[in-house]
């Protein structure tokens, strides 16, 4: 057999191929609050209806508050915020689309949720208004951020209209180390491909290291694909895979399930199948890192110091890590370890499933947040805030003195009321670093859970093996 599981799963969804374009059929669409009010609107102006409401599901994640949840929608302070939210829950009761109201444990960020409840599916193909939609190819499903005018194209035609991007494979070569995270993988991949190092591929993660995931490093890895540029990622699904859908709300049962895992095993790149690029990273030599400027792949190890825009080979290079550095408050050949911290955040679609929290706990315990220092754990749905509760972490968490939060996007983006101040420096877990995006002047350093955990305890940046 040949061809790679992007083939697999583009040539079973092509409906027709048009002027270098294929219509594809979209198995399941996620919805959130803040990119579908407009795409409602032009359904409604063009007065369409949704085309496949039970392939839809539609949640509440960037605008909803972290705290006091269950007053409602009608309690939101943030007008505009409160609108869209109202809008969604409209729009929903409207064209009979399934929603997880605010405040019910089953809503949360969009890419914790719908694999959580067992909605994405080995070979699906997914869609959502949210740029971090590669996530769900942790379970090889082929899924796109998509715009507002593709939002509608899809809610009404339940297909998406696509030029095939090309594939790489990425291969991961040798073992990461024990005490590093699929969070320090992701960004040592960053420091080593770049921005736009897979720019517009679907990129294919292989490898033992992959398979040696959990779902959850994979999801985070997967997340961060679209950091490096991808249109897409994808991990073949395995049994690591089908151990964490079986039994879920949404998976198939019975014979149904059996029937199901026997096509996904199948989906799985041919071993002579060809990629238009291959690239490898290896895994063996990477240390635990984190971020110093304002672009995820402007990225070192703990033990390293801030880089010199002189030593840069590109002016435009040069200007960039300038800037970075300007806004950053950073001086060139300093090191990273140290630095001290005002804020933590440990959340976001990134990093806030429950393998995310253990690792906090495991940190946390019996430790305490140093003064000073505002440390938030913000569960990425309610549900793994229930199991958070029932392991004991909250607990731990709340002993520590981190501020233990409802479920959301909250400070990854400056949508809601979670937002650093000007100057405040950030310890996040979350997935971009851009000029303001935690807040006006904010600085955020990208890194794992574990080592936000220790920058909380240390108030400083800091090796985790070293807490
Ligand atoms: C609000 C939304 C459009 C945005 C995205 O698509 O990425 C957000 O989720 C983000 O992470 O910046
Ligand atoms: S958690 Fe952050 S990256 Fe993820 S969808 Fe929300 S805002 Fe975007």
């Amino acid at each position: 057999m040949t061809g790679t599981l992007f083939d697999r799963i583009w040539d079973r969804h092509r409906i027709l191929d048009d002027g270098g374009e294929s219509l594809l059929y979209v198995d399941l669409h996620l919805l959130h609050e803040v990119t579908s009010p407009q795409a409602f609107a032009g359904l409604e102006a063009r007065g369409r209806g949704v085309r496949q409401p039970r392939r839809t599901l539609a949640l509440f994640d960037h605008n909803v508050p972290t705290v006091a949840q269950a007053d409602g929608i009608a309690a939101v302070a943030d007008p505009e915020a409160r609108a869209q939210l109202a809008r969604l829950v409209e729009n929903s009761e409207r064209y009979g689309i399934e929603r997880f109201e605010m405040g019910d444990p089953r809503n949360g960020i969009v890419h914790v949720v719908a694999p959580e409840q067992g909605r994405t599916w080995p070979g699906m193909t997914i869609v959502c208004g949210d740029s971090h939609t590669s996530t769900h190819g942790a379970f090889g499903a082929l899924a796109f951020g998509i715009g507002t005018s593709q939002i509608e194209h899809v809610l009404a035609t339940q297909t998406l209209r696509l030029r095939k991007p090309r594939s790489i494979r990425l291969t991961v070569t040798g073992a990461l180390p024990a005490h590093l995270s699929a969070k320090d993988l992701a960004l040592g991949i960053l420091a080593a491909i770049g921005v736009d190092g897979a720019l517009g591929h679907v990129v294919e993660f292989a490898g033992a290291a992959i398979a040696a995931l959990s779902m959850e490093g994979r999801m985070t890895l997967c997340n961060l694909a679209v950091e490096m540029g991808a249109r897409a990622a994808l991990i073949a699904p395995d049994e690591t895979s089908f151990a964490y859908l079986k039994g879920r709300p949404g998976a198939p049962r019975g014979a149904d399930w059996d029937r199901h895992v026997a096509q996904w095993r199948a989906l799985a790149s041919a071993p002579d199948a060809r990629f238009d690029r291959e690239m490898t990273v290896a895994a063996d030599t990477l240390r635990p890192m984190v971020t110093w400027g304002t672009n995820p792949s402007q990225v070192i190890a703990i033990d390293d110091h801030i880089p010199d825009p002189r030593t840069a080979a590109d002016p435009l290079d040069r200007a960039a890590q300038e800037r970075a550095l300007a806004y950053m408050g950073l001086t060139p050949g300093q090191p990273i370890a140290g630095l001290p911290i005002d804020r933590v955040f440990i959340g976001s679609c990134t990093n806030s499933r429950i393998e995310d929290l253990r690792a906090v706990a495991a940190i946390a315990r019996g430790r305490h947040v140093a003064a000073g220092v505002k440390a938030m754990i913000v569960p990425g749905s309610g549900l793994v805030r229930q199991q958070a509760e029932a392991e004991g972490l909250a607990e731990i968490f709340r002993a520590a003195g981190f501020d233990w939060r409802e479920p959301g996007c909250s400070m990854c983006v400056g949508m809601n009321p979670d937002r650093l101040a000007p100057g405040e420096r950030c310890a996040a877990t979350s997935n971009r670093n851009f000029e303001n995006r935690q807040g006006a002047g904010g600085r955020t350093h990208l890194m794992s859970p574990a080592m936000a955990a220790a920058a909380a305890i240390a108030g400083r940046l800091i090796d985790p093996a070293e807490i």
